[in-house]
């Protein structure tokens, strides 16, 4: 068989924030390259494909609506059973529900989803590579994981790769769980697992329930309604007092540094080295801030670039709820090893907040 692609990948949850942002990037930029995008399509893209609708058409581009945490049956026989008529060498893991707020709702659904889901990836990868072990050598897994595994950070503490887990809410929980399971797959089965962390992701496409797109959100239904001379109804929500902090990344920045990282798991391949391959990398920036004072942050930039002529007070705008079981104060990646294969971030936060006040009408 002549494959028209020079490789073929599976990304899971391609159609959510950063999967759907991963995909109209490498898509378009990588024509070579044939996409396998499965995704169960839940609540944060109205379950739809709204995300990735203008990619659905292209050649090599394949878009599949299954539940990977119930669908072994089917990740087998893509992966495994019809491997000569699929070719898939390369997975990208971004399937999860990635709530924290929903997980202490639904704690047993995370484990449910995003451990099994994860799970049954890791043994598919393994029993294709039993089955056919000349794929290993061009085989590459890379499992997006998160920067709450480590749990929370002391002030002017920061955690490395080689850090305990201390996840302190059921979301992070299942993603240390996942990370371990992981790693019991690389000891055991020589699995190529590559493991990233990275602080929060914001930038388009970006489900309501998170606080950027949130505030963005009732900004938005804030001049709606100032607009239509309609009373104000809608307030910004802050857990607590507001003094919790969080580090941002933007999306692209987090792209940029999958696809160093996915170039190096090509150099190990090639050199039958493991520098890249099955080890894990913290992608963070120090763009760290309390909660208040991005709300307020986000507002200035809001009404400087749409509602300049308002005077108003933000306090206005907020109201104080009840805070999350837990909510950890802060999160503080060292990324050296990112730093130290060229990697920085680039998008100012500035930036990537008055690029999304300005697209907030296409
Ligand atoms: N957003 C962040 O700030 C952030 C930070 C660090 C890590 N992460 C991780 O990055 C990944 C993507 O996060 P996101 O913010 O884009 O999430 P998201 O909730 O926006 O999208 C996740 C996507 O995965 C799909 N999905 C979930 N379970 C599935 C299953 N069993 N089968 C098929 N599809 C399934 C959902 O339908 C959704 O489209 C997640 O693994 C998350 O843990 C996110
Ligand atoms: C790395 C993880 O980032 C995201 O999880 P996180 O809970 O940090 O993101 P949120 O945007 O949900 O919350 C950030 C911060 O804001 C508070 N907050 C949120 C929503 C709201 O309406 N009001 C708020 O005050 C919240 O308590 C937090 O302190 C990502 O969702 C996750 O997948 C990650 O892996």
């Amino acid at each position: 068989m002549i494959d028209a692609f020079d490789q073929y990948l599976l990304v899971t949850g391609g159609a959510g924030f950063i999967g759907s942002c991963f995909l109209e990037n490498w898509v378009i930029k990588f024509s070579n390259i044939h996409f396998t995008c499965i995704d169960k399509l839940n609540y944060v893209s109205d379950h739809s494909t709204k995300y990735i609708s203008n990619l659905l058409k292209l050649p090599n581009f394949k878009f599949v609506q299954k539940d990977i945490a119930v669908e072994y049956e089917y990740l087998c026989g893509l992966l495994v059973e019809d491997y000569e008529n699929n070719r898939i060498t390369g997975i990208i893991n971004f399937a999860a529900e990635s709530s924290v707020d929903r997980s202490f709702s639904s704690p047993l659904d995370f484990t449910q989803n995003n451990i099994t889901s994860s799970h049954n990836l890791f043994e598919c990868a393994r029993l294709l590579l039993e089955k056919h072990p000349e794929v290993r050598n061009k085989f590459k897994f890379l499992h997006v994981s998160t920067d709450e595994v480590y749990g929370e950070q002391a002030l002017r503490e920061h955690v490395a790769e080689c850090s305990n887990l201390k996840p302190t809410n059921p979301y992070a929980a299942t993603k240390a769980a996942i990370d371990l399971i992981a790693q019991s797959y690389i000891y055991s089965f020589h699995l190529p697992i590559t493991i990233i962390r990275s602080n929060n992701v914001y930038g388009p496409n970006q489900n309501k329930e998170k606080l950027i797109p949130m505030v963005l959100d009732k900004l938005k239904q804030y001049e709606n309604q100032l607009k239509a001379k309609e009373p104000i109804t809608e307030k910004i929500t802050i857990h607590g007092n507001g003094t919790n902090k969080r580090t941002y990344i933007h999306v692209q920045d987090l792209i940029t540094a999958i696809e160093l990282l996915w170039m190096k798991m090509d150099d190990d391949l090639e050199s039958d080295s493991q520098k890249v391959l099955t080890q894990t990398y913290n992608i963070g920036t120090t763009y760290e801030i309390d909660n208040l004072s991005l709300v307020k942050y986000i507002c200035d930039i809001y009404f400087a670039q749409r509602l300049s002529s308002l005077d108003v007070d933000y306090n206005s705008l907020i109201t104080f709820v009840k805070d999350r079981n837990y909510n950890d104060s802060r999160y503080a990646l060292n990324f050296d090893k990112m730093t130290e294969l060229g990697w920085k971030p680039s998008i100012k936060m500035t930036d990537g907040i008055k690029q999304l006040v300005a697209n907030l009408d296409s």
